[in-house]
């Protein structure tokens, strides 16, 4: 029996393992998943790249006029079977989640017109539904009728310690105490920012996976699918 596609929305704090439950959620429903974080990281790597930083200031004016020009777009790797982003045709997956775009990553996403840009191409990725986008403002801005919402959060500790797990294994060798500055510094911004900001739908349901396995964590989503799906 072919079910109806709905649009699953994870919202929540940064490293707390949105994207590791939506992939895993999006690969067994046969949904497409969506890292909307991946692409202000993206425009965040171009302004870094180009110079558009002048003192730690956006030059905003030059990166509005190439906003609706970058191309940003999502492969899957035949051997990971994961996605990756690239930006203008360049495979930048590697390159996006090191820490010196994860230093200007909440600043640039902060900027009105860039909003607006992510959140139009983020909506026209989601109109025939059967997505699971993660991000900050899924469930309150970009998909607001998403049928499912959830918020996730950890502690800040619990955060960078996997956060700082990952990096190591990629071979970089960035401490705790500036991966848990990073992680406390860009919940700051991304609950402060006039707009879009990080908070959770009234209607989303909050899961708190500081003490869960991904295990745990990928039974208690698909329970959640189930749920819905079968109303
Ligand atoms: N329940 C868990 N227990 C232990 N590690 C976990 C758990 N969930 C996710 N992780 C690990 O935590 C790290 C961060 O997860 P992930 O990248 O999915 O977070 P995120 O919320 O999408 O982060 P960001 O918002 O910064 O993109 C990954 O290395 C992932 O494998
Ligand atoms: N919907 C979103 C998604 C992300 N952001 C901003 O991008 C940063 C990086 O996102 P990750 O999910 O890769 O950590 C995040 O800190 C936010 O500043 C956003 O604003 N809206």
């Amino acid at each position: 029996m072919q079910t109806t596609k709905i649009v699953i929305a994870i919202d929540g704090f940064s490293s707390c393992g949105k994207s590791t439950m939506a992939k895993e959620l999006a690969r067994k429903i046969g949904y497409v998943y969506i890292d909307s974080g991946a692409m202000y990281r993206a425009v965040t790597l171009y302004c870094i790249d180009n110079d558009l930083f002048e003192n730690d200031t956006v030059n905003e004016s030059e990166l509005q006029k190439v906003i609706n020009t970058l191309q940003i777009t999502f492969k899957i790797n035949p051997e990971s079977g994961k996605p990756e982003t690239y930006l203008n045709g360049e495979n930048v997956e590697n390159e996006i989640r090191s820490m010196r775009v994860s230093d200007k990553v909440s600043q640039v996403s902060a900027i009105p017109f860039v909003r607006e840009a992510m959140v139009a191409q983020q909506q026209a990725l989601g109109k025939q539904k059967g997505v699971v986008m993660d991000g900050r403002d899924i469930g309150t801005t970009v998909f607001p009728d998403a049928e499912l919402k959830i918020f996730v959060t950890a502690s800040p500790e619990t955060r960078a310690q996997r956060r700082l797990d990952e990096l190591q294994k990629k071979g970089s060798n960035v401490s705790f105490e500036e991966v848990l500055d990073n992680v406390k510094k860009r919940d700051y911004i991304d609950q402060n920012r006039e707009i879009s900001p990080l908070r959770k739908a009234d209607d989303a349901l909050l899961l708190d996976n500081s003490k869960m396995t991904l295990a745990e964590q990928d039974a208690w989503l698909i329970a959640q699918y189930n749920r819905v799906i079968e109303k």
